[in-house]
């Protein structure tokens, strides 16, 4: 759905993006990840086609923007960083007015608003004045002006950005929501936790060069050569800790608040002899699961070196 190669994006000297080089197929959710100016929004507005690149080239569903930036634009639903809505109208109008724009006319444009302010879960402010809607119902209303015409590429350009924890939550939930849907999702943050469990492919952006462009499986992967543990016991936790950290499975581990956080040895990936020592020595084992690692964690370990 989206290909980008060797993209580019000069103003003066300053290199916005620097030979950027992108595939998503249809159904991908591409967290793009990278600090204040590194170069996500020149990326986005780019595949918008509202921003012309000094080189390289950007297809999305096989349209060039060059050539063909009509065609883009009917398939893809931009959503800025920064949007304005506009004073004097209320929430339902201001869809209409969006929906008009899009030539969507008669009766389906009423059905088409009514549907995306569901699909928001803003229906119930459909006649307040957009001025009168805090932020995260603005962003959400930004996100049902993008979906009127059910395009099949989206680009959100940090739709989380200063919203309370709430307000992401929610809209972390939207996201879902769409990708489930099918569709072609493209979305940046500076914040990684915030992508973490949304998309399957991340990028991380820095200094106007894609410094990391994997898939999240291979990241975790990449990171997790040794497993990790958590232990708990319903009796002495630090007698517990004495007979983990002293198997020959275990390289290290420590009490970490109410459980055992245990690194098994490289070659081992197989807990049960563990379990059966802590049981053999009078332990009532109530726990011992493989740490989940987060985006997060991987991230640190991954870009270790290479972002300031
Ligand atoms: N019109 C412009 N003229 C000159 N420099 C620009 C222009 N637009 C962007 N830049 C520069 O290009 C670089 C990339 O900016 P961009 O807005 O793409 O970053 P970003 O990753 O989206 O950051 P943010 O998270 O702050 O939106 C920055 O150094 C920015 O200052």
């Amino acid at each position: 759905m989206i290909e980008i190669r060797g993209l580019t994006k000069k103003y003066g000297d300053l290199f916005a993006i620097k030979d950027i080089n992108l595939e998503l197929a249809k159904g991908d959710v591409f967290g793009f990840i990278g600090p204040n100016g590194a170069g996500k929004t020149t990326t986005m507005r780019i595949l918008a086609t509202l921003l012309n690149p000094t080189w390289g080239e950007a297809y999305v569903a096989g349209h060039s923007i060059y050539t063909q930036p009509k065609e883009i634009r009917r398939i893809i639903g931009y959503m800025p960083d920064f949007f304005g809505v506009y004073d004097d109208m209320k929430v339902i109008e201001y869809l209409e007015f969006f929906a008009a724009a899009y030539r969507i006319r008669g009766p389906e444009r009423r059905k088409i608003c009514e549907s995306v302010l569901e699909l928001v879960d803003l229906t119930y402010k459909r006649e307040a004045l957009v001025t009168s809607l805090s932020r995260g119902m603005t962003q959400r209303l930004g996100l049902a002006r993008v979906l009127l015409h059910d395009p099949q590429v989206l680009l959100l350009d940090e739709p989380a950005s200063g919203l309370d924890p709430r307000a992401r939550i929610e809209i972390r939930g939207l996201l879902k929501e769409l990708r489930n849907m099918g569709k072609t999702i493209m979305v940046s943050s500076h914040i990684l936790p915030e992508l973490a469990d949304i998309c399957n492919k991340i990028g991380i952006i820095e200094k106007g060069e894609l410094i990391v462009n994997t898939d999240v499986e291979s990241v975790m992967k990449q990171v997790r050569q040794q497993m990790v543990l958590k232990i708990r016991v319903a009796d002495d936790m630090q007698s517990a800790l004495a007979v983990v950290s002293s198997h020959p499975s275990v390289e290290s581990a420590e009490l970490t608040g109410k459980d055992i956080t245990a690194t098994l040895i490289a070659e081992v990936d197989d807990p049960s002899e563990l379990a059966a020592a802590l049981i053999g020595a009078g332990h009532r084992l109530t726990m011992l699961k493989e740490d989940e690692i987060n985006l997060e964690t991987a991230f640190m370990a991954l870009t270790k070196g290479i972002t300031s």
